[in-house]
């Protein structure tokens, strides 16, 4: 399984994520987020990353301009429109992306069903709030190309095995504080999802 850790609001945070084999890292550009980080601190951290780990912007409620606007400021690399969006944004969107389902019943997962999409537990705050997704609802369910996320941490990440979902997604699970990275649940989080 490919692995993301959001919420990266540190150079330091972000080299423990890649050291410890993190495939992405999530960079959020939503305000009301305790892990907001402005464009210029995000480019700040991102120009000094290797190459080969996906850098992630991650928006709530962003127009398409705006959202190509701070990729390509800040060097990221695939942007995670993380609310519902209209199929014209996507239309107009320039940066690679990635949609993201906010299932509140079994039926909506089912929504993008031929295509890599990122499944979020339902919550009024669009993310990062440690809610957990019924994982029951993948149940029968083709998870090739499903990144799994909501209420993820080291010890339930090891329990997904037999679902073959593409990625799991964590924010708020290995943390130690709001927008502060807990090293050894990142990286127990990256072994356990090995
Ligand atoms: O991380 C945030 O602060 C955030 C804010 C707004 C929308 C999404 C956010 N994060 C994403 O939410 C899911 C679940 O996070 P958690 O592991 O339950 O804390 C994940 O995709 C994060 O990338």
């Amino acid at each position: 399984m490919r692995t993301k850790i959001c919420g990266i609001t540190s150079y330091e945070d972000a080299m423990t994520a890649i050291k410890a084999g993190a495939d992405a890292l999530g960079f959020v550009f939503y305000e009301k987020s305790p892990r907001y980080l402005t464009p210029s601190d995000a480019k700040t951290i991102i120009k000094k990353l290797p190459p080969f780990v996906e850098k992630v912007a991650l928006f709530v409620n962003a127009d398409a301009n705006s959202i190509d606007t701070v990729c390509q400021e800040t060097g990221a690399t695939l942007a995670q429109i993380h609310f519902d969006a209209e199929k014209t944004l996507y239309e107009a969107l320039k940066t690679p992306h990635i949609k993201v389902v906010r299932a509140k019943i079994k039926e909506d997962i089912l929504k993008y069903a031929d295509e890599y999409r990122l499944v979020d537990a339902y919550c009024e705050s669009y993310g990062g709030a440690g809610k957990r997704i019924n994982i029951e609802w993948f149940d029968g369910i083709d998870c090739s190309k499903i990144i799994l996320a909501g209420g993820l941490n080291p010890e339930n990440v090891s329990q997904l095995k037999e679902y073959g979902f593409y990625g799991v997604d964590v924010s708020s699970g290995v943390e130690k504080a709001h927008g502060i990275k807990d090293a050894q649940k990142v990286k127990d989080f990256i072994f356990n999802a090995h």
